[in-house]
């Protein structure tokens, strides 16, 4: 392509995302998009083609961006190229909205008709504001009885700010309105401007492993042009090689002879080592290097800990090697090597919240065919010594005797909560009881309001969502962001199996709810923990007081006693279902410990928690 032909097609490109609240339809509007520019012919659509992790499918949630290149014939005759970046909506996952929306210029703000303007579609707007992107605010769903178009084009005006007389309106499902969105996108917004003569930038938004390819980028090539056999270098560390394949997703990947300035897609250059490149740097080339940089995303800091041990201990290095590849595309991801007196070797892995936590388990154990124990998930804490020494204390069996101890600080939360009225009682007292301080209380419009609260991140990550969405029959939504540290006057509670303290049972916990927290383990572990052939004490211990106790008995019968010798198939079905158990128990002293002994402090039902 000569020059002329490049800058005629970089006026052609136009590169988006999809904002929304989760639920609000961007994964079927994405897949309508696909559909209607025969990206995929509709035989051949599998519903949400973009949410291609199994995982993602079941649970019906976008994790991972992706990006997908597609040709649009619009109605001036011209043919666009779409690169369309999908993001994810949980609330969990708002950092990964934020590198999307860097490698585009515009977004679609999908808005479901039935539901307004929720928690994440402002913390996600936000971003594409603060971003400067040309936002196309899209009603959804109006093929609902229960659409109120009106309501709906009033809340973005008033809560977002954005002229919304214009919106589209459409239903993702039957793909009314999904013609004048495309046209939308070619109108409203901008073409890539990079030059493209310019030393090569290009950002990596993401990156996975190929066994064959090695280490495979995503990137938005910001300036200059990359094509194979270019020598390229990565600017934060000044890494080299020679690119092998540069390509796009449509939706199956297809290579290109050449990447240029205003383009998305891939690149693979034979990069066998993982901890060389970096989502959020700046790939360049290696013989005519930019000078600087492009703006790389913010460092995004886990906020929940938990401890991860293969049950085989002999699969440590396979359970490490899985989190380095894991952590390519998954920038979050924190992990340090860490023993456990009860569990052997294993890892300290950061997350961002529950969902991220279990969606890095279900991959570990798929992907990767490893089974592990999980410890309960912890916040890290600030601990000020009486010595005037400072530390940071990820895991709770590893903070000090408290006589050396001066204060405790616990991570905070300001949490948004947006809630029909008749619901505000609900959510005050769920707040209250999670130790949650009122702020501000904001009328959203007649039927809504915002309420925000102060509140421990411990008791944020745990079930708030869960117990919010069940008292206000799905209403709610949430959004929370860190909002420093505070002292709190907290505790460590251990756990003796057997007379022994079990260090990953261990947990810290406000001094106010010690007791309560105390015999609801010791309970759930008399639940989780399976008779054995002796008797087995529990107790759960503040320093040396134990504040809770429960016996699990021994053993009276042989399971298979039950089967009466006769029914076979019965019989088979129980060793199996021993073995499956058997396989996620853990030999802690003497003591065989299920995996859910272990999330014991989880897996309280709420009303025990709250006190009620
Ligand atoms: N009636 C109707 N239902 C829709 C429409 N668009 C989406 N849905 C349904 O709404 C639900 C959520 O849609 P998704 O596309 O999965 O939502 P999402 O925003 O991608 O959700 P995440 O990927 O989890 O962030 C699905 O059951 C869709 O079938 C629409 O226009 N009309």
């Amino acid at each position: 392509m000569d020059h002329e032909q490049m800058k005629e097609r970089q006026k052609h490109i136009r590169n988006f995302s999809i904002v929304a609240h989760i639920d609000h339809g961007k994964s079927t509007l994405a897949d309508r998009i696909l559909e209607m520019t025969d990206t995929i012919p509709e035989r051949e659509m599998k519903n949400q083609v973009l949410d291609n992790m199994d995982l993602e499918r079941e649970r019906g949630i976008t994790i991972k961006l992706n990006a997908v290149e597609l040709n649009y014939q619009a109605d001036d005759g011209e043919t666009y190229i779409f690169h369309l970046i999908d993001t994810p909506g949980h609330v969990d996952f708002s950092y990964e909205v934020s590198r999307s929306l860097a490698a585009c210029e515009g977004a679609l703000l999908v808005v479901d008709a039935t539901q307004g303007v929720q928690a994440q579609t402002l913390a996600n707007v936000d971003l594409a504001i603060d971003d400067d992107l040309e936002i196309i605010p899209v009603i959804n769903k109006i093929d609902l009885p229960s659409a109120d178009v009106d309501r709906v084009k009033e809340e973005i005006e008033e809560m977002i700010g954005l002229d919304a007389s214009d919106a589209a309106l459409a239903s993702a499902k039957t793909g009314l309105g999904v013609h004048d969105i495309l046209e939308k996108i070619v109108h409203e917004i901008p073409a890539p401007t990079g030059d493209l003569d310019a030393p090569l930038k290009a950002l990596i938004f993401d990156s996975v492993y190929d066994n064959y390819r090695g280490v495979v980028l995503n990137v938005r090539v910001k300036e200059g042009t990359i094509k194979v056999g270019d020598k390229i270098q990565m600017m934060s560390n000044n890494k080299q090689y020679e690119v092998t394949e540069v390509g796009v997703m449509s939706p199956n990947a297809v290579q290109r002879d050449e990447l240029e300035a205003g383009d998305v897609g891939y690149v693979a250059a034979s990069i066998k080592n993982i901890e060389e490149t970096r989502v959020g740097d700046t790939v360049t080339s290696a013989i005519h290097p930019a000078k600087e940089p492009l703006k790389g995303y913010r460092k995004i800091n886990p906020m929940v800990y938990s401890g991860m041990y293969p049950v085989d201990n002999a699969k440590f290095n396979d359970l490490r090697e899985a989190l380095e590849k894991l952590k390519l595309n998954d920038a979050a991801l924190e992990f340090t090597p860490e023993t456990s007196k009860a569990l052997g070797f294993g890892f300290r892995v950061g997350f961002l919240g529950l969902l991220h936590m279990d969606v890095v388990q279900e991959r570990l154990e798929r992907d990767y065919d490893l089974e592990l124990i999980m410890t309960a998930p912890s916040v890290d804490y600030h601990v000020e010594l009486t010595d005037g020494t400072e530390k940071v204390i990820q895991n709770p069996s590893e903070m000090p005797d408290m006589s050396t101890v001066k204060e405790i600080q616990e991570p905070y939360v300001k949490a948004q909560i947006m809630v029909p009225n008749d619901y505000v009682g609900a959510v005050m007292e769920l707040a209250q009881a999670k130790r949650g301080e009122f702020d501000t209380m904001e009328y959203l419009d007649k039927y809504r309001v915002n309420i925000v609260y102060e509140m421990p991140l411990s008791e944020i990550i745990f079930d708030f969502f869960d117990d919010l969405k069940s008292r206000t029959k799905g209403y709610a939504s949430l959004d929370y962001e860190i909002d420093g540290y505070r002292t709190s006057d907290l505790v460590k509670m251990d756990i003796l199996l057997n007379g022994d303290p079990v260090d990953a049972l261990s947990f810290i916990v406000h001094r106010d709810f010690a007791y309560q927290r105390g015999k609801d383990v010791v309970n759930q572990l008399k639940k989780t923990i399976p008779r054995q052939q002796f008797e087995i004490p529990i107790q759960a211990t503040i320093g040396n007081k134990i504040v809770a106790r429960a016996t699990v008995k021994a053993y009276r019968k042989n399971v298979l006693a039950k089967c009466y010798g006769g029914d076979i198939t019965r019989k088979r079905k129980l060793l199996e279902k021993q073995k499956a158990g058997k396989k996620r128990m853990k030999a802690v002293g003497s003591v065989e410990v299920p995996q859910e002994a272990f999330m014991a402090i989880l897996n309280m039902n709420s009303e025990d928690r709250t006190g009620k």
